[in-house]
């Protein structure tokens, strides 16, 4: 009843957020930033950005174009006061005082290519935006969203270990785009309404390492085995399928910057201190051998809080997570090594 009084007597701004469970002096100050802000990702993803009530500060960085971007978005009446920085002697000023650091910087795939194929030109983009933060904005969490995820998480962790600034607790490979993909497709053939829908999805980020856990979708719907298995492969190529209907136009944007705010969104609610924030991330990891893993994380005031196990897997999921290790792992390796050379 407090709640609600205070909520029709708040400005919308406030509004919105008292009704996300913040008292309205309580609501802290956080700048996000994005890096590769002007792209395809980048565009819509600062404008989802600016309508989060949470974020005080948007910082918009790109090599290219980010002065516009950033008046155009810096228009819209919502909270976030927006800065534009373009070209590397603006980095700095971009990062400084960043609470979370979004990274869509980098080329997309063409019909024909893996994500692997990005490796040769974004991993030494990743490399020197780890350094910029390692330096600027070591504190900050990073979300990666950059391919290819399973190597390029790797490289950002040696680089800040690097610079001694490395805390696993900060880094997170963005996979909520197959979250998402796998609740759309499990809600289709369901016939569930989609937005009461959850669907863990483990592993890495690229064809078979994605490895959506149907077995413990929730509300569970009585799917036949080949249903479950054609699920999972579409889930698997949903990024291949993007890239196919843009025929060389690039890969998925639009879905990407809506899982991307909504993984950022968690990120700042868990520094915020709202409890039970669970989202799937592709983070350092024990739950199995391989050195990062996606799977279930609770976030919190430091950002990782709990990696949490996978728990029980059908016999499908079980093939599925052991034929996906050597992939992971050589991916893994591969952004180790580029990063120490
Ligand atoms: N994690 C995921 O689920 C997921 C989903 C979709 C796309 N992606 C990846 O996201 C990346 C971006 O995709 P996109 O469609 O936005 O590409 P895009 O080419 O449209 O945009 C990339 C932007 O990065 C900028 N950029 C390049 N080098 C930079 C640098 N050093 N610093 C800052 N900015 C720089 C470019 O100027 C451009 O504006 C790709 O690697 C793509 O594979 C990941
Ligand atoms: O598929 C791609 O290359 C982009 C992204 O990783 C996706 O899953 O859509």
């Amino acid at each position: 009843m407090f709640r609600s009084m205070l909520v029709r007597s708040a400005s919308p701004v406030k509004q919105g957020l008292l009704r996300r469970g913040f008292a309205s002096e309580s609501v802290p100050d956080r700048k996000v930033v994005i890096l590769g802000a002007a792209g395809g990702i980048g565009q819509p993803l600062s404008l989802l950005m600016k309508l989060n009530p949470l974020v005080s500060s948007l910082s918009l960085y790109d090599i290219a174009n980010t002065p516009g971007v950033a008046a155009d978005v810096g228009h819209i009446n919502t909270r976030s006061q927006v800065s534009g920085y373009m070209g590397d002697d603006n980095l700095g000023k971009a990062l400084e005082g960043a609470d979370l650091v979004i990274i869509p910087a980098g080329v997309p795939r063409k019909p024909g290519m893996t994500r692997d194929d990005l490796f040769n030109i974004n991993a030494g983009i990743v490399k020197n935006l780890s350094i910029a933060i390692a330096k600027y904005c070591p504190q900050a969490l990073v979300n990666m969203i950059s391919n290819p995820v399973n190597s390029t998480v790797p490289i950002a962790a040696e680089i800040f270990k690097k610079a001694g600034t490395y805390d696993e607790k900060k880094l997170f490979g963005v996979t909520t785009l197959d979250v998402v993909r796998a609740k759309t497709f499990y809600a289709g053939k369901s016939n569930l309404n989609v937005a009461e829908v959850n669907v863990p999805v483990v592993g890495g980020h690229a064809g078979i390492t994605i490895l959506p856990l149907f077995s413990q979708a929730s509300p569970q719907a009585n799917l036949s085995d080949d249903l479950i298995k054609a699920l999972t492969k579409r889930t698997q190529d949903g990024g291949t399928e993007v890239v196919e209907a843009k025929a060389g136009k690039g890969s998925a944007t639009l879905s990407m910057a809506y899982a991307g705010a909504l993984f950022a969104d968690a990120c700042l609610k868990g520094l915020n201190g709202v409890p039970d924030v669970v989202e799937c991330s592709f983070v350092q990891s024990t739950i199995t051998e391989l050195p990062f893993f996606a799977s279930k994380v609770r976030l919190g005031k430091n950002g990782v809080e709990e990696v949490l196990d996978l728990g029980p897997l059908s016999d499908f999921e079980k093939e599925g997570l052991e034929a996906l290790k050597a992939e992971l792992k050589s991916s893994i390796e591969k952004g180790i090594k580029f990063a120490n050379q």
